[in-house]
This record gives structure tokens, sequence and C-alpha cells, in this order.
């Protein structure tokens, strides 16, 4: 079990507020325990962002550079460690863990990449003028993260902030702190100077001191709908302040005219139960042709279901899927199934929680075709609903039937139907023949509606850690003929 405790300006601080502990999904056994931060820390680590800014952002590109590859390094080196306090942390299986503590590593090199790309300085000759575009940063950037990916998805901001020269307050989610701050650990080994990443713990409050301090230049904030609009609540009249939203799903998975049902079950399976439905891009629903068509990939993906074993994260025959995050998570889960059914949903395979312990769930298959209306909400479970439908036009009208438009994707040997969709879907990850989760961190990660605040993550953090400076540069006087009327010399 390890100690938890703040990071404020290069010291390790025991928390002012109320007790914290990480307990493991899994098991119950306690991760590791200490306090959250109060009101008066967090607003010393935003002093000590403030103030390692000033000479942050005077470092060469090279030295940043360096000290990013050396916390790449670190991750690499001890990729092992972080996937099993992930594992443990999260209640996600080992093999999909390991995913996650390998993206951590790799993160570096793809971040370098996205500044060159999105961020290069350009330089343009006009005659006597040269025009150059260069990108600075914003000043103190308070990462807030999400419990899914503790890990990787709060990295994926850090990286691109501190390459561009921003400092950095992390408040990793208070249901996994001590992946949170391995990470700022590895920042220290790595020769972060002081006061450039600190970590606060502690759930809304802390989050809710960082936002209201005037010293704050961008929020980069990545979890549910509801905190989301909080902070956009809260940032109002704040222009001044970058605000990047990576929010929820209700994504569609559309299933048409494949041969193969079995192969199209394997990608649903990954699109809607991995991490055990924890994950912003799960499907969440599944539209099939009404009839023999979408009979077939239903009864494949309920065999399936029958298939995937759930069990103990670190066991060492791995199961698909472990716990959710925590017993809470599964009585809503549990409740919005039986809402779902009481109004009218009928149940393929029921998600139950008869599993080896009080945070499991086993996967559920829900057909709510005959519902009047099936309410846009996600359920960060491993639930995922069938539509059935007449047309293929039907299907895509019912898929964009959502306030969200995070990821989509199609199933169909046919490829006309692809460019249809891929013209018509609203999303921003939208695959053919492939799952809906597990994104590549080449591209911008990130869709319309309420999944976001039209601020991509991924390959496009790049472009909300900076802002453009353009410059008409000329080394000589102005010339005569570009006088003005009215202007003598
Ligand atoms: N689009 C994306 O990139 C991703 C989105 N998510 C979404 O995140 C959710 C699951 O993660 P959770 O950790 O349960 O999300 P959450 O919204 O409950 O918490 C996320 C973070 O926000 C903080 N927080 C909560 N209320 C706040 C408030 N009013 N003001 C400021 N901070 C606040 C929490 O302490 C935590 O650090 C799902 O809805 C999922 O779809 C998760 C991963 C990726
Ligand atoms: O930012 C990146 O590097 C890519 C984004 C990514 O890895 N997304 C994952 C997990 C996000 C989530 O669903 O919570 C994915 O697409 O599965």
């Amino acid at each position: 079990m390890s100690e938890l405790r703040n990071l404020i300006g290069g010291t390790w601080q025991v928390g002012e507020a109320e007790a914290l502990t990480s307990t493991s999904p899994a098991n119950g056994e306690t991760v590791a325990e200490g306090k959250a931060a109060s009101e008066a820390q967090a607003v010393a680590a935003v002093a000590a962002a403030h103030e390692a800014f000033a000479s942050w952002k005077r470092k060469s590109f090279e030295e940043r550079r360096e000290v990013i590859e050396r916390f790449a390094g670190i991750a690499k080196d001890r990729r092992d460690e972080m996937a099993r306090l992930i594992a443990r942390e999260t209640g996600k299986a080992l093999w999909d863990a390991t995913t996650e503590a390998g993206a951590i590593g790799g993160k570096a090199a793809l971040a370098l990449q996205s500044y060159e790309e999105r961020t290069p300085t350009k330089e343009k000759d006009q005659g006597a003028l040269t025009l150059r575009i260069t990108h600075k940063p914003h000043g103190v950037m308070v990462v807030i993260g999400p419990f899914n990916f503790p890990g990787h998805l709060p990295n994926g901001q850090i990286i691109p902030s501190l390459l561009a020269g921003n400092t950095v307050v992390f408040k990793p989610s208070e249901q996994t702190p001590a992946v949170g701050q391995l990470m700022a650990e590895w920042w220290q080994e790595a020769g972060l100077p002081e006061g450039c990443l600190n970590l606060v713990h502690g759930g809304r409050e802390p989050a809710e001191a960082l936002i209201a301090d005037e010293r704050i230049a961008g929020v980069l904030f990545t979890g549910g709908v509801e905190a989301g609009r909080a902070i956009h609540k809260q940032l109002a009249g704040r222009p001044d302040v970058m605000l990047a939203l990576e929010l929820g799903g209700n994504n569609p998975l559309i299933v048409w005219d494949v041969k193969d049902a079995e192969d199209a079950a394997q990608i649903i399976v990954r699109s809607a139960y991995i991490t055990s439905g924890q994950r912003c891009t799960c499907a969440r629903r599944l539209i099939v042709q009404e009839g023999e068509g979408g009979d077939r990939i239903v009864a494949a993906v309920a065999a399936l279901i029958g298939r995937l074993t759930v069990g103990d994260p670190l066991a060492e025959d791995q199961p698909f899927m472990g716990p959710l995050i925590n017993e809470g998570a599964v009585q809503k889960a549990l409740a919005a199934q039986d809402q779902l059914m009481a109004d009218g949903a009928e149940p393929l395979v029921l998600m139950t929680d008869d599993g080896p312990g009080p945070a499991y769930v086993r996967p559920g298959l829900l057909d709510v075709t005959k519902m009047k209306s099936d309410p846009d909400e996600e359920v960060f479970a491993p639930l995922l609903k069938v539509i059935r439908v007449a047309s293929f036009d039907e299907a895509i009208e019912r898929a964009n039937d959502t306030k969200f438009g995070l990821a989509a994707a199609l199933l169909s040997d046919d490829a006309s139907l692809w460019q249809r969709f891929a013209v018509e879907i609203e999303a921003g990850i939208v695959n053919w023949n492939r799952q809906t989760t597990g994104a590549s961190g080449a591209m911008p990660f990130g869709g319309p509606g309420l999944s976001g605040n039209h601020r991509p993550a991924g390959a496009y953090a790049a472009d909300f850690v900076a802002w453009p400076m353009a410059s008409m540069i000329a080394e000589g006087p102005l010339k005569d003929d570009q006088a003005v009327p009215g202007v003598k010399k």
C-alpha cells in the first residue's frame, strides 16, 4: 500500500482535507491512502506552476524535449509496474492495463510528431516582408483526469502541455490517485524542474478551487458530461481560459449486409464490453436489420457473451474483463437496466452481478426496438442496446439520433454503404469493419455534440496547448510605395 501525497512546487505534502482511500474494485484491497488537498494547497499548486512557467517557457524546445524523452524512457522501463498498479486500482484486466501503460511511454513520440505537424514555426517571403507564424504556451494548465484511463488520458494532455512550454497542475480522479501519483514521481525522476508538474489529490472541491484561480490559463478535462457542464459553467465569463472538454458518448454500431456473423460478433464485443464497458468509445447501441439479417448477428453476439470471461484482473489465466470501478457503479448500471426494462426493453442477455465480487457485472444485451423512447444517456458499463430497423436510411437516422457524437462504426461487406456512412454519420471517430474503441493516438480524438467542446485531444492536443503568433517582419524602413495619403515624411 502506498501513501498518497500532493506534489506542490517540488515538495511532497500530506493533504490537509478529508481522508482519501483508493480501493481495488477486484478484492477490496487498499491500494493507497492519504488525504485530499485543501483549497489552500490547490491554490499553492497553481502558484507554484505559475512561478515555474516563467522559466520553463524560456527553455529551448530541445531542453523541454529531453525531459519529456527521459520521462518516456522511465515509462517504458517501468511499464509492467504501472500496468499492475492500473489493474489493481481500476480493476482492468492486466492485458488491458498493459496496453494503457504502454501508451504512456508511447505518447512522447506521438506528441513530438504532432507538435511538428500542428504547431511548427513557418515563414513565408513576401517581398520586403517575411510572414512568420510561431506558437506560444498559454501558462498554467489544469489537467483533470477520469478513472477509466487514469494514466494514458491525462498523460495525453500533460506531455503536449509541457512540450509546448506550459506548466501543469494535475488532479487525477479520486478513484485512481495512485496511478496519477506514480506518473508525478516519474516526472521528478526525469528531472522536470520544480513546479512544472504539480499533483493535487481529491474530488470536486480541489478541482473547483483550481478552476477558480485567476492565474490559470487552461483547463483540460476528461470525464462525464455532468462534470463537463459544471466546469463550462464555472468558467463562464473567462474567455482567457482555454477549455478542452473530452466527454462521454452514446456510440452507435451499425451492422448491415455482413456474411460472417461470428466475425461481426467479435468486433461488436470488443466495441461494447472491453474494459467492462468503461470506455467513452464503447458502443452502446447496436443497430441491425429487421428479420434474418439482424437475428443472425444478435444470436452470434448473445452466444459470444456466454463465452466471455469475467474475473480477477491479475489472474494468471487472464479474463476478458474485470470488475467495474466500484460497487456503486454496479448498482447504478443495474438500476439503468431495470429502468429500461420497465420502459419496454426486452432482455436478450441480462447484465447480472453474480461475478466473483460485489463490483463485478457480466455483460448484458437488451432489445430496445419496441421502446417508445430510448433515453439518450451513457450507461458506463457493459450494456449494449439492440435496435432493429427496416432500411439503411433508418439505421443512419437512428445512429445520429443522439446529443453525443464521439464514436461510431459500420460493419458491412458493402463498400458503398461505408461511403454513405462516412458522409452521413455525425461522430468524430468513424470506423469501417473495426471496433469503435481503441482509437489511434496518431489521429484526433473527440467528437461533436455533448462529447466535448470541439477541442479534440489525441494528435490535435497540440492545438489547445499553444496559441499562434502572427508576425510581419521587415528588416528595412517603409518604402515610398507604401505611403498613405495625408501622412508626410
Ligand atoms: N471523451 C473522452 O476522451 C473520454 C471521456 N470519458 C468519460 O468519463 C466518464 C468516466 O469517468 P469518471 O472519472 O467517472 O468521470 P467524472 O466526470 O465523474 O470525473 C472525472 C474527473 O472530474 C472531476 N470532477 C467531478 N465533478 C467535477 C466538477 N463539478 N468540477 C470539476 N471537476 C469535477 C473528478 O474528480 C474526476 O477527476 C465517462 O462519462 C466517460 O465517457 C472517459 C475517458 C475518455
Ligand atoms: O489520445 C489518444 O492517444 C487516443 C485516445 C484513446 O486512447 N482512446 C481510447 C480510450 C478512451 C476512452 O474510451 O475512455 C479508446 O479509444 O479506446
